[in-house]
C-alpha cells in the first residue's frame, strides 16, 4: 500500500545541512513468522554523524541496515529518507537510493573471480554505465588510495588478508561517492591493529568525505571510538540513544546490563 504519491516519487538526493535529520525509522514493526524483531521501533539518524547500533545477538541490528537498502522491508511503519518513505519503495525505485546509501558487508562480499580493481569498478558500471573507462580507472585508483591500498588493482581477493578485504569492500562501497555508509560488523574477526585501522577509516569517511555512517557492531571499543551517538536495541525497540558519555552513565536497565557485562572489554585496565 502506498501512503502518498509524494513519498514514493523518484528519489533525488538533496545535500543536507550537517546535523539535520537525514533518516527516520518511524513506528517500525517487523516479524519473521512468530519471531517479532521490532515492535513500534523509532530511530533517527542525523546528517554527518556516525551512529552506532548496539544490542545483543538477534536483536535486529543487521535487519535495520537491510531494511535501509531494500534487502528486507518492514511489516509496518515508515523509513523516511529526505521525505521519501523507503519502506514503500519498489526494487526499481531503490536503485538510485543505493548510489547514495552503500553497505560494507560483514565478510566484505567481494567477487572472488574479479580482481580488486574490477570489484571496486563494479558499482560504477552498474550505476554509471556511460562513465568512460579512463574515468572508471581513475575513480577506482582514487578510492583504493583512500583506503590505503594504492596500486592493488590487479590483486585477486583470494590473496588478500581479512583487513585488506574489508578495505577493498569499503573502496567498492564508496566508489559511487555515497552520502551514507552502512557498516555491518566492520571489525569482526580482525586483529587489534587492523581493527584500529578500520576505526580510523570509519572516522576518516566522516572527516574527509562528510559521510553519515551507521555502524552495527559487537565491538564495544570500536563503538565507543567511532560513535558520535550510540543507539541500543533491546526488547524489539531502541531503548536509548545518546553520546558515548551518556550511554556510559545510562540508568536505562537494558543499557546498564549490556555495558556492565562488557566492562572488562571497555576498560581492560579497570573502570575509571
Ligand atoms: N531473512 C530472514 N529470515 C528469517 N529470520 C531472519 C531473517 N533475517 C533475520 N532473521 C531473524 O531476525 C532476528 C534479527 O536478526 P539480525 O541479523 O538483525 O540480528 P543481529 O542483531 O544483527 O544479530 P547478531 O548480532 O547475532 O548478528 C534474528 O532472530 C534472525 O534469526
Amino acid at each position: 500500500m502506498r501512503s502518498s504519491s509524494q513519498t514514493t516519487s523518484e528519489f533525488a538526493f538533496q545535500p543536507p545541512r550537517p546535523g539535520e535529520q537525514l533518516i527516520y525509522f518511524e513506528h517500525l514493526t517487523k516479524a519473521f513468522g512468530a519471531k517479532r524483531v521490532y515492535d513500534d521501533m523509532d530511530l533517527d539518524v542525523r546528517a554527518g554523524e556516525t551512529l552506532v547500533v548496539m544490542g545483543g545477538s538477534g536483536t535486529g541490528k543487521s535487519v535495520l541496515l537491510k531494511c535501509l537498502i531494500g534487502l528486507l522491508s518492514p511489516d509496518t511503519g515508515r523509513i523516511l529518507f529526505q521525505g521519501h518513505d523507503l519502506a514503500r519503495f519498489t526494487e526499481e525505485q531503490f536503485m538510485p537510493v543505493r548510489r547514495h546509501v552503500a553497505m560494507v558487508f560483514q565478510g566484505a562480499a567481494l567477487f572472488d573471480s574479479l580482481n580488486v580493481g574490477e570489484n571496486v569498478a563494479y558499482p560504477l558500471r552498474e550505476h554509471f554505465p556511460d562513465m568512460p573507462a579512463d574515468e572508471v580507472r581513475a575513480r577506482v585508483a582514487e578510492k583504493l588510495a583512500l583506503v590505503d591500498l594504492p596500486n592493488t588493482e590487479r590483486l585477486m581477493p583470494s590473496g588478500l588478508s581479512g583487513g585488506m578485504r574489508k578495505r577493498v569492500g569499503l573502496a567498492r562501497a564508496i566508489a559511487t561517492e555515497p552520502e551514507v555508509i552502512l557498516w555491518d560488523e566492520p571489525t569482526t574477526g580482525l586483529d587489534p591493529v587492523t581493527t584500529q585501522s578500520i576505526n580510523v577509516l570509519i572516522n576518516s569517511m566522516k572527516t574527509r568525505l562528510g559521510c553519515t555512517s551507521i555502524v552495527v557492531t559487537h565491538d564495544m571499543v570500536s563503538a565507543f571510538t567511532v560513535g558520535d551517538r550510540i543507539a541500543m536495541l533491546a526488547n524489539r525497540r531502541i531503548v536509548q540513544v545518546g553520546t558515548p558519555r551518556e550511554m556510559l552513565h545510562s540508568t536505562v536497565p537494558e543499557v546498564r546490563a549490556f555495558l556492565d557485562a562488557r566492562r572488562v572489554e571497555l576498560f581492560p585496565g579497570g573502570a575509571p
